[in-house]
């Protein structure tokens, strides 16, 4: 039998940019094709809750005191302080996926990106998104008008500290186009789920049955 796709190894791909590049639409539109099988790691934060979210689905809210208890439990994988909030990703559910051989996807900073590389290495694929202007980031976050103009003007002055980060990452997409953007995406996540490294028992065991024919 040809190797099937769940017996590699699982890749938690990892989007970062700074605030309005379209790092949480391209997830949208990772999730929505059912066919690549991602499944989104959903953080916590002591971030208030735009309108259009969901309590347990784009992020759990929970207060800050919550939030230092699970991290001094360790039951965060990674934490960061981002934009004067809390932001942590829960590790149980991120190790079962990896444990099923699945991927998850990652919203997350530049700073929780250390931190998940440094814990799980060659399994993390971390994609950049730039904007293509300052002007556009700007006009986009103002066009999604779910932030109050100081929380707009503080993700503004932190985009160039965060934009200057791309060189920590696997891969840089410029989101000008987004269908481009894209598209791109599922190129890097096609191409690295063929990874030798990632698939090595699976074909390991299928070239022994190939060279027995
Ligand atoms: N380290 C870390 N960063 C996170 C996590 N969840 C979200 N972030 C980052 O926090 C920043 C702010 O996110 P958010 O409040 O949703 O604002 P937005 O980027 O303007 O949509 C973004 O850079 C997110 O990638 C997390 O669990 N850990
Ligand atoms: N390529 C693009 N062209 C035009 N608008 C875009 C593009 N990508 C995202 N947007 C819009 O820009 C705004 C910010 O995008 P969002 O995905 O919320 O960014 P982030 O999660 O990085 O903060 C949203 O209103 C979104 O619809």
């Amino acid at each position: 039998m040809p190797p099937t796709p769940s017996s590699r190894r699982g890749i938690v791909l990892i989007l970062s940019s700074p605030s309005g590049a379209g790092k949480t639409t391209l997830t949208r539109m990772l999730l929505q094709d059912r066919d690549l099988d991602l499944t989104l790691s959903i953080s916590v934060t002591t971030r208030t809750r735009r309108s259009s979210e969901v309590d347990g689905i784009h992020y759990s809210f929970i207060s800050e005191k919550r939030f230092v208890a699970m991290r001094d439990a360790g039951e965060l994988l990674e934490w960061a302080e981002v934009h004067g909030n809390f932001y942590g990703t829960p590790r149980a559910p991120v190790e079962e996926i990896l444990a099923q051989g699945r991927d998850s996807l990652f919203d997350i900073d530049y700073q929780g990106t250390r931190q998940v590389r440094e814990k799980l290495g060659a399994d993390t694929v971390t994609v950049f998104i730039l904007p293509p202007s300052m002007k556009e980031l700007r006009a986009r976050l103002e066009r999604r008008a779910e932030d109050p103009r100081e929380a707009i003007e503080k993700r503004l002055d932190n985009a160039r500290k965060e934009i200057a980060r791309w060189k920590d990452y696997d891969y840089v997409i410029v989101n000008d186009d987004l269908q481009r953007a894209f598209d791109d995406l599922i190129a890097i996540l096609r191409a690295e789920r063929q990874r030798r490294p990632r698939r090595e028992k699976e074909i390991e065991k299928f070239v022994a049955q190939l060279l027995s024919e």
